[in-house]
């Protein structure tokens, strides 16, 4: 049993840096285990009626963690039967990580540097990656990584499809700890 999840719940988050795909695996893995799929950032998005880069342009990232915060607080009290994929900087705030283990086991999405780079740079949306470099967003990546291996499972996903890391999440949930399972 890991410390703090002391209630069960059938729910699983999803946590890692900005394209590692929590989106897109935890779209898959709700459908595979049938449950609700909720994406935080697409909450967020929803709630402001703007994108995340809109958002952080117009109020700035600190109004988009607060709103962050409040949601998980939000999905805690509702979630029951649900893959929670959360936006890459969720794993920033012990307040947040807290939150997490009341909802359910927490899953590393642990993904290989160079795929991340070149995931960032075909793609816009992501105010913190869109003007940076390959080094800022190494560096970034690098400064959060301990945070993302608060997790309770890492599960690595470096020349992994998509349908190659749902079974690998779901065999090392099995692994760690079979109640996990769905
Ligand atoms: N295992 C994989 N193999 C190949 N492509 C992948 C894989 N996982 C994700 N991708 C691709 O990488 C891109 C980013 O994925 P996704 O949007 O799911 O990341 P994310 O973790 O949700 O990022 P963000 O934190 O910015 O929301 C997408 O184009 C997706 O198709
Ligand atoms: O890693 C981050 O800090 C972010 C990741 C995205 O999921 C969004 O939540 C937003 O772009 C910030
Ligand atoms: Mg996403």
């Amino acid at each position: 049993m890991v410390p703090g999840h002391s209630e069960w719940k059938r729910n699983l988050l999803l946590v890692g840096f900005m394209g590692a795909g929590k989106t897109t695996l935890g779209g898959i893995l709700s459908k595979r285990c049938r449950l609700d799929f909720v994406d935080t950032d697409q909450l967020i998005t929803e709630q402001f009626g703007l994108s995340v880069a809109d958002i952080f342009s117009r109020y700035g990232e600190n109004a988009f963690r607060v709103a962050e915060t409040e949601l998980l607080r939000n999905l805690a009290a509702r979630c029951r039967h649900s893959v929670i994929a959360t936006g890459g900087g969720m794993v920033l705030k012990d307040e947040n990580w807290r939150v997490m283990r009341q909802i359910g086991p927490v899953v590393f999405l642990r993904a290989d540097e160079q795929e991340l780079v070149e995931r960032l740079s075909s793609a816009t949306g992501r105010p913190l990656a869109d003007d940076s470099d390959r080094e800022a967003i190494l560096e970034r990546y690098r400064q959060r990584l301990p945070c993302y291996l608060r997790a309770d499972l890492v599960v690595e996903t470096k020349n992994q499809a998509p349908l190659e890391v749902v079974d690998a999440i779901l065999g090392g949930l099995e692994r760690v700890n079979p109640k996990w399972l769905f």
